[in-house]
């Protein structure tokens, strides 16, 4: 079995701070991984990790195959897809929407490089998949939250990625938007080409059962990691969140209440 993301050991230390703690971690070739944590648990430090934006204070990270340090990041960035809210932030608002998928290809915000007919085919294709072709003469602001989503998706896969990070991916959607995106997510899953995905939630009813394994995060240590079924428990997440909470399970997927 190949390991897709290894981390050992890593901790990150600002201004006297310890915000990441011994995390050890690995994902494994065919696995889909969830990860839940509070506000500030070190969701997005962990990610910016895995991406190379952010160096551990102490640890050894490697990434479909490749260790940082040893290998050129940039490089390995192209390799990884990343659908964040805070991407969105640094996205040109004016930028048409064909554009920006087509973008992907080059891990760039804007486009610099020249993109080919095929390119525009492909970005085409891929917001058919995702239903959201219609959008493709329109400018990215005139498009709805959960459109936006769907193309910084659609943008991602522009690289054919080995690895999809979405980061609270569904931040800001309505039920019915949440629940399409959900659906597309899914979708993604069966392709045979699929990426590995790593889901980062703040809600187990996100979890959908194509996410095999769950890591828990609470004040940058990981307080539990391994497949779902068995970190998504009631005495569990009860203990995660410091408060009585029960689960109620519904079409595989885990709804979390206050007891
Ligand atoms: N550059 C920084 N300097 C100092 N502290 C930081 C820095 N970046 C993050 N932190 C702190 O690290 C902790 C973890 O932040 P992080 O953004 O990783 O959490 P998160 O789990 O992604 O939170 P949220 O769910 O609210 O997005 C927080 O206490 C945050 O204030």
């Amino acid at each position: 079995m190949k390991t897709i993301i290894e981390m050992r050991d890593i901790s990150w230390v600002r201004d006297g701070k310890t915000l990441l703690q011994d995390v050890d971690w690995s994902v494994e070739e065919h696995q889909h991984w969830a990860i839940l944590g509070l506000n500030g648990s070190g969701k997005t430090t962990l990610l910016n990790m895995l991406n190379g934006y952010q160096w551990p204070t102490t640890g050894r990270i490697s990434v479909l195959g490749q260790t940082f340090g040893e290998v050129d990041v940039r490089e390995l960035r192209r390799s990884i897809g990343w659908v964040s809210s805070s991407l969105q932030e640094k996205l040109y608002v004016n930028e048409k929407a064909e554009n920006l998928v087509v973008s992907g290809k080059f891990a760039s915000i804007g486009l610099y490089e020249q993109p080919t007919d095929e390119d525009y085919e492909k970005a085409r294709s891929l917001m058919e998949q995702l239903q959201c072709a219609h959008l493709y003469n329109r400018t990215y602001q005139t498009c709805s939250q959960g459109e936006k989503q769907k193309l910084l998706i659609a943008r991602a896969l522009m690289a054919s990625p080995k690895l999809l990070i979405l980061d609270e991916a569904t931040n800001g959607l309505d039920f019915i938007s949440r629940e399409a995106l959900l659906s597309s997510i899914e979708w993604l899953s069966q392709q045979p080409d699929a990426p590995h995905m790593i889901y980062v939630t703040h809600h187990t009813e996100e979890i959908l059962p194509i996410f095999s394994h769950t890591l828990l995060l609470r004040r940058g240590e990981v307080f539990a990691a391994g497949p779902t079924r068995e970190v998504l428990q009631d005495d569990h997440l009860s203990a995660f969140f410091e408060m009585p909470v029960e689960l109620t399970w519904r079409h595989d997927r885990a709804w979390l209440a206050k007891r």
